[in-house]
């Protein structure tokens, strides 16, 4: 009701971000944060064999032995144009290069399945805390929603 000093229901809560135990929950910080997580695996030597497609005439047998190229140039793109719906899928794919890299090294003493390694490494301490990140702001927008009504 309009009379002033009563309740006049819930207020909509912010769609895109709430304070809640001092994290600020944005649903949508995920892409920003991915972005910049591939500037950084692109800036490092480690990820020279990735940024682009792998070259198959210096590989002339990639594509018998792996089903999905994949790589960093790809993978930007497709962040960029807002193909990925949130970081899981971002992840997916970041993780199929280093498969298909461990899947085709001819032996793992080779110089780019050790960039693969320590790339992979680097790469799965930086996106736990985006995916996880992520899912907490998802459950509490749900939970916020499901308050109204
Ligand atoms: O020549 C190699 O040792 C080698 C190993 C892994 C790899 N992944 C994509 S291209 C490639 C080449």
């Amino acid at each position: 009701s309009d009379t002033p000093g009563t309740s006049t229901g819930h207020r909509q809560r912010a769609q895109s971000s709430s304070k809640k135990r001092g994290v600020a929950l944005d649903v949508n910080a995920w892409r920003g944060q991915c972005r910049e997580l591939l500037r950084r695996m692109l800036e490092s030597a480690d990820s020279e064999p990735f940024r682009q497609p792998v070259d198959l005439f210096a590989y002339p047998d990639y594509r018998d032995i792996i089903d999905t190229p994949m790589d960093l140039g790809t993978v930007s793109e497709t962040l960029a144009v807002g193909n990925y719906e949130n970081p899981v899928e971002f992840a997916k794919d970041v993780r199929l290069i280093f498969s298909n890299s461990k899947a085709y090294t001819p032996n793992k003493k080779s110089r780019i399945y050790s960039m693969t390694l320590s790339l992979s490494a680097f790469f799965e301490t930086q996106v736990l805390p985006i995916i996880s990140d992520f899912k907490s702001a998802l459950r509490n927008q749900r939970r916020s929603r499901q308050h109204l009504s």
